[in-house]
């Protein structure tokens, strides 16, 4: 933590290995746990105010139809999107937390 000297400039990504190209989506309840714990662990080993201000983002078989439930969740700020970003629909992966 103490060699970061912005972390207003760190995005923390999550991408279950199973989840990548494949279209298996985790949950929304999936994704949420793992970030949640993620932002605690920030809580605990650096401060408050970089848990509250680091994004933490989903990547793994984003979708048109997965995003507005998974942006929905609490600790889910954004997404890595892969293969979606090549097709038309990634516009609406970008407006999923508007
Ligand atoms: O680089 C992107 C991530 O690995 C996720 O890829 P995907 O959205 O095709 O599963």
């Amino acid at each position: 933590p103490e060699n970061v000297s912005d972390w207003g400039k760190v995005v923390l990504a999550y991408e279950p290995v199973w989840a990548i190209g494949t279209g298996k989506t985790a949950s929304p309840e999936q994704a949420q746990e793992v970030h949640e714990k993620l932002r605690a662990w920030l809580r605990s080993n650096v401060s408050d105010d970089v848990a509250d201000s680091v994004r933490i983002i989903y990547g793994g078989s984003v979708t048109a139809g997965n995003c507005i439930e998974l942006a929905s969740q609490n600790d889910v700020d954004g997404f890595l999107v892969g293969g979606a970003s090549l097709k038309p629909e990634f516009i609406e992966i970008i407006n999923a937390r508007a």
